[in-house]
């Protein structure tokens, strides 16, 4: 196996009831790099990052077949510790959903979850999460304030700094910027850009655009099949596909 690959499916299909909405997947998601999964509504985009971090588990209807493995481990392997694995594989949603509590408790929360109540340890966390969320000069100064006093962009960064403190490998975002503006969405890409020097960055989006801006990688998907992956570059420049091409010319979707 490429060294590079953090996460990869094989034969990978997902189910709501009776209906099929991933077709035999077969992908690697890179270490270390920012991956955009993207075609138009409801191909399967957000079902396949939520089969990542078995969040779709929580939908009764949903089965899978097939292999998801992080690393060497089946992802759908009956042992697997889902806290341990949610540890290492973060996740961010399309709002931002601060919880009710100031903005320091809610980067906190994860670490206090898993047994961490060192004042210091716990200050440092928040600082240097905040700090890579490149939130820490806007609140340094009210950490103690209610995280909904934020602005929409702002609540994203915090969110994202949640994810950051239990010291994740891999951070997944579904359409982290569609209830943002565009200087907050922004800020938000440049955020992701930096980002994935320490994490691998698996992100949903709609915005064709962004995902040009953005990802090393390209997934196209459509009607639940994959249809084309590649460096984002390439696939841009010479799509194998016509149904890519057509995506990305604006013809579909
Ligand atoms: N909870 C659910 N129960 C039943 N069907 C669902 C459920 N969630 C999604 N689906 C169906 O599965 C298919 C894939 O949906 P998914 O949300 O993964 O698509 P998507 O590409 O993320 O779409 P969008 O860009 O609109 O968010 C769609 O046909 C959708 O209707």
């Amino acid at each position: 196996m490429d060294n590079d690959v953090i996460i990869r499916t094989k034969d990978f299909n997902g189910w709501y009831g009776e209906k099929q909405a991933l077709k035999n997947i077969n992908l690697n998601f890179y270490k270390n790099k920012i991956s955009a999964i993207i075609g138009p509504s409801g191909c399967g985009k957000s079902t396949l990052l939520r089969s990542i971090n078995r969040m779709n588990d929580e939908i009764p209807t949903y089965k899978v077949d097939g292999d998801m493995y992080y690393g060497e481990k089946n992802i759908y392997d009956k042992d697997l510790d889902l806290t341990v694995f949610r540890k290492k594989v973060g996740m961010v949603f399309q709002k931002p959903v601060p919880f009710p509590m100031s903005i320091f408790e809610n980067v906190a929360f994860g670490l206090k979850i898993h047994g961490i109540k060192n004042k210091n340890k716990l200050e440092d966390v928040v600082e240097k999460s905040l700090k890579d969320a490149a939130l820490w000069d806007e609140v340094k100064d009210e950490l103690d304030k209610s995280a909904y006093s934020l602005s929409g962009g702002q609540q994203q960064r915090l969110c994202i700094a949640r994810a950051i403190a239990i010291d994740p490998e891999v951070i997944l975002l579904d359409e982290p910027t569609s209830a943002l503006d565009p200087i907050a969405t922004q800020k938000i890409e440049r955020l992701i850009e930096e980002l994935s020097e320490k994490y691998t960055i698996i992100i949903v989006t709609h915005n064709l655009a962004q995902a040009v801006r953005i990802s090393d990688y390209m997934y196209f998907m459509y009607q639940g099949e994959l249809i084309e992956t590649g460096e984002t570059p390439n696939m841009v420049k010479a799509p194998k596909v016509q149904l890519t091409e057509d995506y990305l010319n604006g013809r579909i979707g």
